[in-house]
């Protein structure tokens, strides 16, 4: 059988605290209940999740199911980017998430019970949505790929923090967000985007495509994925005291109301930081990718996926 009839699987044994890697036997059991003909691989690392999933599609596969969290999805969705042997879209991601916040998939109400989220693969159709590409300005390494949501500053910073407080599931990213508070410092910031200049104290620039992030919060205005822009969230000069007043805003989407937080859509971005004394961290998917200033521009519709 030709590897383009076949599913390229890759399991992260170390998603949702490992709960990935012990469930893995029951979705065998499913896959092959459902008649799924598959080659299957666990991850070692997420570099080694990229390369799996790039010699896969230059080995001609073009159907892959990914087993984990958005990490997981992020390094599939990096693996596909990076390859130059077929148009990116015309490689279709299923995903089985099993993973801490599970942000992305729901965006698009993919189920995190594993024999739905296999009927969702089987019987679903498949949709596209844009990507972002980042660059980095203050060093030479390779571009980083993203499908959920980029971000510098405070955001990288509680990614930095939150790995220690994964067994907590989902509030993860909050106790992470309220522990990183009192040792964090917001930096100085020059957004450029639209033809426009924006210079500001800031706790965080974010960069987004869909809707939620951090385990469940929303932190930029959300509308289309599909659209050819970025929503972005510039937090200007936010107080210890701001955040947790406003912790409740962080998940409801009314953030982004708030006076010091300055909204609006772009297809390219550059976030500059100047200040050598405080250099932010810089996440993308909820994955620590470096520090310092980026350019992101936008991919339009270059990842294909299996919704309901
Ligand atoms: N075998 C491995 N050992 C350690 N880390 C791994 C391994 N394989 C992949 N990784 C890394 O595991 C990290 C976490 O994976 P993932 O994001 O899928 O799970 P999660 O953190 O539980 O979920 P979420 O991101 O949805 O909160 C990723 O950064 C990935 O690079």
């Amino acid at each position: 059988m030709s590897n383009s009839k076949k599913w390229f699987i890759i399991i992260n044994p170390t998603s949702g605290n490992g709960k990935a890697k012990t469930l893995w036997p029951k979705i065998e059991n499913q896959l092959n209940h459902e008649r799924f003909q598959y080659v299957f691989h666990f991850t070692s690392s997420g570099l080694h999740n990229v390369e799996l999933i790039h010699n896969a599609v230059n080995q001609g596969f073009n159907k892959i199911i990914c087993i984990g969290g958005d990490g997981t999805i992020h390094n599939t969705v990096n693996g596909i980017m990076l390859q130059t042997i077929s148009p990116t879209s015309s490689i279709n991601v299923g995903v089985i998430p099993i993973g801490t916040g599970n942000d992305w998939v729901k965006t698009y109400n993919i189920p995190k019970d594993y024999k739905k989220a296999i009927d969702t693969i089987k019987n679903g159709t498949i949709s596209q949505q844009d990507i972002g590409k980042i660059e980095f300005l203050d060093s030479q390494k390779e571009a980083v790929f993203f499908n959920n949501l980029a971000g510098v500053g405070f955001d990288g910073y509680v990614v930095s923090k939150v790995g220690k407080y994964k067994h907590f599931g989902a509030l993860a990213y909050l106790i992470g967000a309220i522990s990183g508070l009192f040792s964090f410092k917001n930096f100085d910031v020059e957004v450029v985007a639209n033809s426009q200049k924006i210079k500001t104290k800031s706790l965080m620039v974010l960069i987004g495509l869909c809707k939620y992030s951090g385990g469940g919060m929303q932190l930029t205005e959300y509308t289309n994925p599909t659209d050819g822009l970025f929503d972005i969230s510039i937090a200007k000069n936010f107080s210890k005291l701001d955040i947790l007043k406003n912790l409740v805003k962080l998940f409801n989407g009314s953030i982004v109301k708030l006076k010091k937080v300055e909204t609006f859509k772009t297809n390219t971005i550059s976030v500059n930081c100047k200040n050598k004394l405080n250099i932010p961290f810089v996440q993308a998917d909820g994955e620590l990718i470096g520090t310092g200033g980026i350019k992101v521009q936008i991919i339009p519709k270059a990842f294909s996926f299996y919704t309901k």
